[in-house]
């Protein structure tokens, strides 16, 4: 790296999108973020805003059948800048990477081992690794003589306690195959529960935290002085919460009677569960803007599909409450948290005796930045706190390759 490389280029590649941000780390000013969604369909969509010249922000729809196309694109976007991958001005480039499993827990310079373990993780995070190791390829190709980082989603979850971690099955089987859980999202949980203490004016150290990370894929964490103590996804980013188009917790014994009784085979089962549940598979939408628009048009099953939503997010608040004791403050974050204030009310509705209450205007209020939106006399603060994943990726990034 040469002295005037200053710049990293974050890549979040999830099942279906491609979440980018390129920043100067010398000053940390964003020049360029995008976006490319339905990574696959015949309509995919990139939106991409220079913010160093001049920010107008600029969409192309054309087919992009994976994420090489995906990530071509962006990169002839970032080139119309005078931003391209060829700059010698790039330091490096950090990708998200969903599953670490137990080895990698630490910010990684990707070398021919990283990425033989990412691809044997796969089958733990089949709509995510894939994507991530496509994006590392081809980024590789792009630019082979950059090193090239992965930040692990599951790194900030382990230091989990081993009572958290471990499921209550045989140890001998459960070590053989590495089931435990693993939780992830743990780069936005740690960026939230860092934002939110200092939103509360404390150190990390000195406060206990609910994350409620509610994008497609959603997950809660109760973060303890800083650290991870109980997480809601597992082995895979599967369990837990009600989420776009994933179950979350179920009896683990629905898959055996689809299996014996339905006639259904265990990929058909993984797709049902993945693909096809969560708000999707009760409604038929994933998206809660759609599905509040169809609420207010007095539509029941989209009605029914949010009371899931709403009482599978209240039993992790309260089991988190319970995991650590005393709560400082319950932290909304991602597109669901950030974005829709009905979510956030019904989650804590009626419960004044935990210390929980939300301000109907302070709810309702528009921004972009942290802000509290518990009323004076509650107990608990209750806050949204917008994650930045690919800020927090950067700075890891740099501060690997720097070193
Ligand atoms: N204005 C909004 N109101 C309600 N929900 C929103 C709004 N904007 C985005 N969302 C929700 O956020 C989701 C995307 O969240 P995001 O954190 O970007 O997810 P992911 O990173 O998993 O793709 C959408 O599917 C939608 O449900
Ligand atoms: C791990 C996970 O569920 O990620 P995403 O929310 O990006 O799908
Ligand atoms: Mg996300």
């Amino acid at each position: 790296m040469t002295a005037d490389a200053t710049r990293v280029l974050v890549l979040n590649s999830g099942s279906s999108s491609l979440k980018y941000q390129l920043l100067d780390m010398n000053g940390g000013t964003r020049l360029a973020v995008g976006l490319v969604e339905r990574i696959g369909e015949p309509a995919s969509r990139l939106v991409h805003t220079p913010l160093a010249a001049g920010g107008d922000k600029r969409e192309r729809t054309e087919p992009m059948p994976d994420h090489d196309a995906a990530l071509k694109a962006v990169a002839d976007e970032l080139s119309e800048d005078g931003l391209g991958l060829d700059s010698p001005e790039l330091a490096a480039i950090g990708h998200r990477v969903v599953h670490g499993g137990l080895k990698l827990t630490e910010p990684t310079v990707i070398d021919d081992a990283v990425l033989k373990e990412i691809e044997r993780l796969v089958p733990v995070a089949p709509l995510h690794n894939p994507a991530n190791l496509t994006g590392i390829r081809t980024a590789q190709r792009l630019r082979p003589d950059l090193p090239q980082v992965a930040v692990f989603d599951t790194a900030f979850h382990s230091t989990m306690p081993e009572y958290a971690a471990r499921y209550a099955i045989d140890v001998e089987t459960a070590d053989a195959h590495r089931v435990r859980r693993y939780g992830f999202h743990g780069t936005s949980h740690a960026y939230v529960s860092r934002e939110t203490a200092k939103l509360l004016g404390k150190q990390p150290e000195d406060v206990n935290v609910i994350v409620l990370h509610l994008g497609n894929g959603a997950s809660a964490s109760a973060v303890a002085g800083g650290r991870c103590v109980d997480t809601s996804m597992g082995l895979t980013p599967l369990e837990g919460l009600v989420m776009g188009t994933r179950s979350g917790d179920i009896d683990p014994a629905v898959i055996f009677h689809l299996e014996r009784n339905a006639g259904m085979s265990s990929e058909e089962i993984d797709a049902l569960l993945n693909k096809k549940s969560g708000l999707m598979g009760l409604c038929g939408d994933n998206d809660m803007r759609e599905i509040r628009r169809r609420i207010d048009e007095g539509d029941k099953r989209a009605a029914l599909a949010f009371d899931i939503y709403i009482h599978r997010l209240r039993k992790y608040i309260g089991a988190y409450t319970a995991v650590l004791g005393r709560v400082d403050a319950v932290a909304f974050t991602a597109g669901v948290g950030e974005n829709a204030a009905p979510v956030r009310e019904a989650a804590v509705l009626g419960l004044e005796e935990m210390g929980l209450a939300v301000d109907a205007r302070l709810n309702a209020e528009r921004s972009d930045e942290a802000r509290i939106i518990s009323p004076e006399y509650a107990r608990v603060v209750v806050a949204v706190v917008p994650t930045d994943e690919e800020l927090e990726i950067a700075n890891q990034t740099y501060a690997l390759v720097s070193s």
